[in-house]
């Protein structure tokens, strides 16, 4: 698969601070490709310099082999941007925003499937006031494609949208996929990240704390799979600090509490089994990306301290 978003050693500053220090990840075609990190970790900027809205101060970035600086309108055909809530005017129906935006593009899709795609055939006549969250970022992503881009960079699409919107936008997003296009998604919510993306970059302090698929991140995660029990019968600590890939043990009021991996929870299985012990309420949970996102960005705060 070739890349079609490259990204080498970018970095940018405000006021002589630095909020991108040496950014690098490529985007290949066809995936959808998460950026996530905490408020400030310097997601916007890297993405506005990806879409040629910023310069970079340093690296250099190819959008399918294109400077989005130098070569500013051949990366505006290829990659759609969503608009932020405050450049679309309030008065302008839904009808009038895909005429208008599609009027800047020279080669643009036909609106009205596109609208029908989107749900949004019912608003036409409607002012974008007017329209509810779910409804407005509908109509961001219609404006995104009408370009017929062969990349769309979403920045923070959900935020503000209750659960049911939020799902419904995340369909949209995997149709939007599933046409082709390839998904450069900016967000903070670990659950959406997870969902939806087949890498995902960490961003913290304006450097990459980790890139790698949603299980991948989850897995570097320490203690990735947590069993806890009640045993029937004292068991012996030593047998219990032995245990394979254990990464820390809990005990409190009798009951146990194990992180480690599948492999700790099969070998205390097979411990309480040799001593006849039975597990009182045994639960086994997996890490979740949550997890992993608290750990690589405490990491990362910690190497940056060093
Ligand atoms: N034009 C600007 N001038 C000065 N500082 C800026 C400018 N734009 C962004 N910043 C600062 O750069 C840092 C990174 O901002 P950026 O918007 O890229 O982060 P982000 O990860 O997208 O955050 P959020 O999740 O809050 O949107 C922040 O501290 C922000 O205040």
């Amino acid at each position: 698969m070739p890349s079609v978003i490259e990204v080498t050693d970018l970095r940018k500053a405000y006021g002589g601070r630095a909020v991108v220090d040496g950014v690098s990840f490529a985007v290949e075609e066809g995936e959808i490709f998460g950026i996530l990190g905490p408020n400030g970790a310097g997601k916007t900027t890297t993405v506005e310099c990806v879409e040629g809205l910023r310069a970079p101060d340093g690296g250099r970035i190819r959008v399918a082999g294109h400077d989005p600086v130098a070569d500013h309108d051949e990366v505006a055909r290829i990659l759609g941007a969503q608009l932020q809530q405050s450049e679309l005017q309030a008065k302008l129906t839904v009808r009038e925003a895909l005429e208008l935006y599609a009027a800047f593009h020279p080669n643009p899709a036909d609106w009205r499937p596109l609208a029908e795609r989107l749900g949004l055939t019912a608003k036409l006549g409607t002012r974008f006031g007017k329209l509810s969250g779910g409804q407005q970022q509908r109509l961001f992503i219609a404006l995104a494609l009408i370009g017929g881009p062969r990349v769309v960079v979403l920045d923070e699409l959900t935020t503000g949208l209750d659960p049911r919107a939020r799902r419904a936008t995340w369909q949209l997003i995997e149709d939007v996929r599933a046409s082709g296009v390839t998904v450069l998604l900016v967000t903070h919510f670990m659950e959406e990240a997870q969902r939806l993306c087949d890498r995902i970059a960490v961003i913290d302090k304006g450097r990459i704390a980790a890139l790698d698929t949603p299980a991948g991140l989850i897995q570097r995660s320490a203690g990735a799979t947590v069993v806890s029990f009640t045993p029937s019968a004292p068991l012996d600590e030593r047998e219990l600090y032995g245990l394979p890939a254990l990464a820390s043990v809990e005990q409190k009021d009798g009951r146990i509490t194990l992180t480690g991996t599948d492999e700790t929870v099969n070998a205390v299985i097979s411990l309480l089994a040799r001593h006849h012990i039975t597990a009182r309420q045994l639960r086994v949970t997996d890490a979740t990306l949550d997890d992993a996102f608290l750990d690589l960005t405490e990491g990362h705060t910690k190497e940056a301290a060093a």
